[in-house]
């Protein structure tokens, strides 16, 4: 296990390498192949155009809220989550785990991740096969590439967490900043946050993935009223209709 401190690239960002060992790494896959995925039309959140499972809490991406606690994460990750807390990764113990699989040509959108539902960090394992996570500051334009080696851990907090967004493109190979050839092939990744609350305060921006302006702005009386018209459209859909015929999600 190596720390490396990224903050010269951007303030509170860290890179984990061999987080876990390769045995470690086969297990949680096991593990996580035995139960069901969702996404891809399957419930409970079909719109994902990936497979994704969750642990701990049920996040919505339809209603932007989380709809269930599942209870505690499971034993499977036990290890790793003693590991974040030893290392003092996470200011309190993650109670959401979010399992993402990514084929070959499939991808995150650029995206913050919820500054009022998730804790000050967000932390990810990165299993199977590398990808390069960007990172892009929307007021700047400041771009910086990372890769994220198979079996490392990625901590994001501060400016890393709340004013870059992340995401990873569909390419099928992407070029490292120092020209590293990455041929992407299937990873999984385990993100591990901390639920601080279930939904966006009614007066909040209501984006699942909002940067930090619209976060700012979030009492301002247009924004409110962007927010109501979202709402009352998404509340006069059927959840048939926005199942049968809603665009899948990134
Ligand atoms: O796959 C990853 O490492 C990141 C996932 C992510 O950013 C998210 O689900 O919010
Ligand atoms: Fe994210």
């Amino acid at each position: 296990m190596k720390s490396i401190d990224l903050g010269q690239d951007i303030a509170g960002l860290v890179l984990i390498t061999d987080f876990v060992t390769e045995e470690e790494e086969n297990e949680l896959i096991h593990h996580v192949n035995q139960q069901q995925w969702s996404g891809l039309g399957v419930s409970p959140n079909p719109e994902l155009k990936r497979r994704t499972q969750q642990y701990g809490h049920l996040f919505s991406y339809r209603y932007r809220k989380v709809l269930q606690e599942y209870g505690p994460l499971p034993s499977f990750v036990t290890p790793i989550v003693d590991r974040i807390m030893s290392n003092q990764l996470m200011p309190a113990s993650p109670n959401h785990l979010l399992v993402n699989e990514y084929n070959e040509g499939q991808g995150i959108m650029p995206h913050i991740d919820a500054p009022a539902l998730f804790g000050p960090a967000i932390l990810s394992l990165s299993l199977l096969s590398p990808c390069i996570m960007k990172f892009t500051q929307p007021e700047t334009g400041h771009q910086v590439d990372i890769v994220l080696p198979r079996r490392s851990m990625v901590v994001l907090t501060g400016d890393a967490r709340y004013k870059y967004k992340h995401g990873i493109s569909k390419d099928l190979e992407e070029t490292a900043t120092d020209g590293t050839v990455i041929q992407r092939a299937q990873r999984i990744s385990f993100t591990f946050r901390q639920i601080i609350a279930w939904e966006v305060p009614s007066d909040g921006c209501g984006f699942l993935s909002c940067d930090i302006k619209q976060w700012e702005s979030r009492h301002s009386r247009s924004r409110r009223l962007c927010y109501r018209r979202r709402h009352r459209r998404s509340r006069s859909k059927t959840r048939k209709e926005n199942v049968g015929h809603g665009k899948l999600k990134d």
